[in-house]
């Protein structure tokens, strides 16, 4: 089975259909033509429409990876760490989650986190992903590992030998896998995006190399590609959904796994809020815990179900078929969706700027904000004004905090809670967006931080203007340092967490800062308030 796309209960507009037929786009996108979203943007367009033959080129790469996957097992390497942000390493999480097979994803700079990921080294083989090759947090997670091995007694070719790299040709991620002997590189495809590369060696080398069968995802990818030139095929039914649920107003994709596959809200995430989210608009995805979680409906929300039927009248899409059409299928449909927003869907413009921020704070030092208020373990802070008028004095003060957060989200907006803090150890965190649903009608999101500036980052400052947000930190147990760099991990993820608030700030966007001075006590505190 390829892709099948469902809608119920959503107007598409036959002017939206009969246009994309007239203006041939299945068929021009399938031919790689660039000038499909305007002038503006047809120089970037033109070097980022590759994702379109990776079903074909990225064949080669199957017996190579098996190879080398069995190279590995005969050194007794068989735990496999991916170092890598956004593009880079959401893919790989979505096809071994869904293949069961086991990978660690580091995508963080939580000094706990990259910590807890430093064990086992005997058995452990790093991939190092970044298409730039320039990424701050996976630079800083290579540099740890390296030190690791040595202190582990490996000497620097044994070291190199534990690297496999994948990176765009002439990086400078290339020239250090040179460098430091790694044993294997993959260079990709230049004219893929990041959010585009799940069917690339972005995709396929983590996700080989931890035992997942990849030449079935690009079967599937390839079944689905035969008919996409085909006017009303079902990715761009896809695209066009999107499409129309956006102009009717319904700005928000709630994404839910229905299906056998798992965490694909995620990476569908990056792929539809780094795309769209620019020039004041854009479709924001909401990843919801089930169809009928807080916030998988709403008049502003068009629910897609992965494979499982959507409960009521909808609007709801169900789009059922395998992970590799899935992926092909989601790209193909974000492309459509972005013409007919009228946005450029393969830049993101707005990501340097916390990047920037990131590093400006790290040079000159992180900014001494005294918290408004210490009620039990959390220290509150804020900016845009959202707690003018609060009396934190009182016991209940955090819940007075919150829902002050929560009146503050406009019409239309959407409350997106931003965590810099360990995803393994810290989870519990994440129970805060279905709680924080449940006490608004507005959407509300999640993200892990700082992997999320990868993702809706974009959205959140090139979007719609009408986000409040909630930002948690906490302090670490311990810090890491990274080596040869003038940061440890720590004040990297706090810089990360500082530049972001001063993006938001310099929008005027209503934030609320919660520092937790005891993780495990300070989110007890919060799922308490809530309820
Ligand atoms: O693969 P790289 O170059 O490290 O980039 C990681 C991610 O960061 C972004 O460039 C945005 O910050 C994404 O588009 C990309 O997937």
């Amino acid at each position: 089975m390829s892709l099948t796309v469902r809608i119920t209960g959503l107007e598409v507009p036959e002017p939206v259909r009969n246009q994309l037929g007239a203006d041939d786009v299945a068929a021009r996108l399938v031919g790689k033509d660039a000038t499909l979203w305007g002038p503006e943007a047809e120089s970037e367009a033109s070097v980022r429409l590759g994702w379109l033959d990776l079903p074909a080129t990225s064949r080669e790469l199957v017996s190579r990876l098996a190879d080398l996957r069995a190279e590995l097992a005969g050194e007794g390497l068989d735990r496999v760490v991916l170092c890598g942000m956004g593009g880079s390493s959401l893919a790989p999480e979505v096809i071994c989650r869904t293949a069961g097979v086991p990978l660690v994803v580091l995508d963080t700079t939580d000094p706990g986190q990259v910590a807890a990921a430093m064990t086992d080294l005997d058995r452990t083989v790093v991939v190092v992903s970044s298409k730039s090759g320039g990424t701050v947090e996976t630079d800083s997670q290579r540099r740890a590992f390296v030190t690791a091995f040595a202190e582990a007694g490996l000497d620097e070719k044994e070291i190199g030998r534990r690297f496999v790299v994948v990176t765009d040709p002439g990086s400078p991620l290339s020239e250090t896998a040179a460098e430091m002997g790694a044993r294997e590189v993959f260079l990709a495809d230049p004219a893929v995006g990041g959010r585009y590369s799940a069917l690339s060696a972005f995709g396929l080398v983590p996700s080989a190399l931890a035992g997942a069968e990849v030449g079935s995802l690009l079967e599937e990818a390839e079944d689905l590609a035969a008919g996409l030139a085909e006017p009303g095929n079902a990715a761009l039914e896809l695209g066009v959904a999107m499409g129309a649920a956006f102009r009717a107003g319904r700005d928000k994709l709630a994404l839910a796994d229905g299906s056998e596959i798992a965490g694909f809200g995620d990476w569908a995430e990056q792929l539809i809020a780094e795309s769209t989210g620019k020039q004041g608009r854009g479709i924001l995805p909401v990843v919801v815990e089930s169809v009928d979680a807080p916030g998988a409906s709403g008049p502003d929300v068009l629910l897609a179900a992965l494979g499982a039927d959507a409960p009521g009248p909808g609007p709801a899409l169900t789009v059922s078929g395998p992970l590799g059409a899935q992926f092909l299928g989601w790209e193909y449909a974000t492309a459509v969706a972005g013409r007919i927003l009228g946005i450029n869907p393969f830049d993101q413009p707005n990501v340097t700027e916390s990047k920037e921020n990131t590093r400006r704070i790290l040079s000159d030092g992180l900014p001494d904000e005294q918290p408004l208020a210490t009620i039990g373990a959390i220290e509150v802070r804020c900016s845009g004004g959202v707690l003018d008028g609060v009396d934190l004095s009182s016991h209940d003060g955090v819940a007075l905090a919150l829902d002050a957060l929560v009146a503050a989200v406009p019409p239309r907006g959407y409350l997106a809670v931003m965590a810099y803090l360990d995803r393994e150890r810290d989870a519990s965190a994440a129970d805060l967006r279905a709680a924080l649903a449940g006490r608004t009608e507005r959407a509300v999101t999640f993200g892990w931080a700082p992997r999320f500036l990868h993702s809706t980052g974009q959205y959140h400052k090139g979007g719609p203007q009408v986000g409040a947000f909630l930002q948690l930190t906490g302090v670490a147990a311990g810090d890491l340092p990274v080596p040869d760099q003038p940061f440890t991990f720590g004040t990297l993820q706090a810089a990360q967490a500082a530049g972001d608030r001063q993006a938001l700030a310099d929008r005027d966007r209503p934030l609320l800062h919660l520092h937790l001075t005891d993780r495990a006590a300070g989110l007890g505190q919060l799922l308490a308030v809530l309820g």
